[in-house]
């Protein structure tokens, strides 16, 4: 319980807390875009950049199952093809257990570590926000693989 409420955790920086909410609670309702027929596992994502634009994305399966896509990289993708690809402050993902917070797959991780600094904040929520676990990008991929030689 403790991990996941705020405690370990700090506010990412550059954000207001009132920003952190907004951030919270548009990964929330990004969960209604989601199409997820299949897995009947609704995910939500915001992306916000350091000029406080978000992204909002949820995942889209599809029959074939390998061409279905995270929420994560659905607003990655819109986001990159909106010219925002090195100015991202945060990233929010939320499923709907209020249990447990959502974590990234690693493919969404490794999707992340292309554009983002290894220190970029990953935010990870339960259902309705209660409990948060907050790591960089860096310590969900130690010893990453990017595209800058040298920096992990
Ligand atoms: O971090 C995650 C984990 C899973 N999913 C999606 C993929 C699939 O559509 C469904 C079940 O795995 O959830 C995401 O969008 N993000
Ligand atoms: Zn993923």
């Amino acid at each position: 319980m403790a991990l996941d409420n705020m405690e370990g955790n700090s506010l990412p920086a550059g954000l207001t807390p009132e920003e952190f909410q907004s951030l919270k609670s548009q990964a929330l309702e990004a969960r209604k875009l989601s199409y997820s027929p299949y897995s009947k596992f609704p995910v939500g994502c915001c992306l916000m950049t350091k000029s406080k634009d978000c992204f909002l994305g949820a995942n889209v399966e599809n029959v074939s199952t390998p061409g279905g896509i995270c929420a994560e990289r659905t607003a990655i993708v819109k986001a990159v093809t909106s010219g925002h690809l090195s100015d991202w402050l945060c990233i929010a993902i939320s499923a709907e257990s209020l249990e447990t917070c959502i974590t990234p797959c690693g493919i969404c991780r490794q999707t992340i570590r292309e554009f983002a600094d290894p220190q970029l904040p990953v935010v990870m929520l339960n259902g309705d926000g209660s409990k948060c676990i907050i790591r960089t990008l860096q310590e969900l991929l130690p010893l990453s693989f990017g595209p800058t030689p040298g920096t992990f």
